[in-house]
């Protein structure tokens, strides 16, 4: 894991790599990557607001193309519920919204790389990482991105999802309480989401991500615009910035980001042999 880790924290610092875990420099990109649905070949970010469906929409193609899904803010949860000595100096900086070192950032993929190598794990659906213009470069450095989802939703739906998001303290289960029933203004569009409702097990046992309150998730966003904004522009001028507008709820979204992607059939022959 060292070792890792300093591979990771070296190409931080522009030397050079040979490979890592799951990150392979072997191919270069192709337009044409989006209809390989070889597992292999999906090495892809998502990117977006705090709260606009990185995970949800990131976990659902993980289990169905059976890469896996490295979310960085459910690294530094699992971090902060541990009792280690970082865990206080972590929770003081997420309970603000800010974002947290490139340093401890590596360190905890490094960690996470490692554990998926040892499973035999290949390809990768980043959520949540890159997120500054450095981590972005730092990547490019170790590895090759396929494709990168840019996931968009008008503001304040994203603040009322952020108030409304619930997770099971039991099992972990990701809810959403928000109701969000927008009229659409001038001929312009509506947007309907129902909530996301736990089932009755899991009720008595939901609980609020502590920044999840409005003025963290206001802070969040701020950031997002001055930090991670500029990503998109990264990978854009790559030319391989996929820019979705959300158009609803998860049944709304879901078939049409399928068919984005090229993977509509897919989901079909998957359903038909489950
Ligand atoms: N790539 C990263 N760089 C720096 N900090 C991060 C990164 N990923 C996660 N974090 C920290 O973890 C928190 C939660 O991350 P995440 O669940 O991805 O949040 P969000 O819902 O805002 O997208 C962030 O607000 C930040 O403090």
């Amino acid at each position: 894991m060292a070792a890792l880790t300093n591979r990771l924290l070296r190409a931080k610092n522009g030397l050079t790599f040979s490979s890592l875990p799951i990150f392979k420099i072997t191919r270069s990109f192709s337009s044409s990557i989006i209809h390989n649905k070889d597992k292999n070949n999906v090495q892809w970010v998502f990117l977006g607001c705090p709260g606009v469906g990185k995970g949800t929409y990131a976990g659902r193609l993980s289990s169905l193309l059976g890469v896996p899904h490295i979310s960085t803010g459910d690294l530094v949860r699992h971090e902060l519920s541990s009792s280690g000595p970082l865990s206080q100096e972590l929770a003081q900086i997420v309970n603000q919204g800010k974002l947290l070192s490139d340093e401890i950032i590596f360190r905890l993929l490094s960690k996470r790389l490692k554990a998926g190598e040892a499973n035999g794990e290949s390809g990768f659906i980043l959520d949540g990482f890159p997120r500054t213009i450095k981590q972005a470069e730092t990547l490019e450095k170790v590895t090759h991105v396929d494709l990168v989802i840019n996931l968009k939703l008008r503001e304040d739906v994203i603040i009322e999802k952020c108030l409304g998001r619930r997770i099971c303290s039991q099992c972990g289960g990701n809810f959403n309480v928000a109701s969000i029933d927008i009229k659409g203004e001038n001929g312009g569009r509506g947007m309907v989401m129902a909530p996301l409702l736990p089932p009755p097990n899991c009720e008595s046992k939901l609980i609020t991500r502590s920044d999840d309150t409005e003025d963290v998730v206001k802070e969040r966003l701020r950031i997002y615009n001055e930090m991670s904004q500029p990503v998109e522009e990264f990978y854009r001028r790559r030319g391989k910035l996929l820019e979705f507008d959300l158009p609803g709820g998860i049944p709304e979204s879901w078939p049409k980001l399928l068919q984005a992607l090229g993977l509509d059939d897919h989901d079909k022959k998957q359903s038909a042999t489950a």
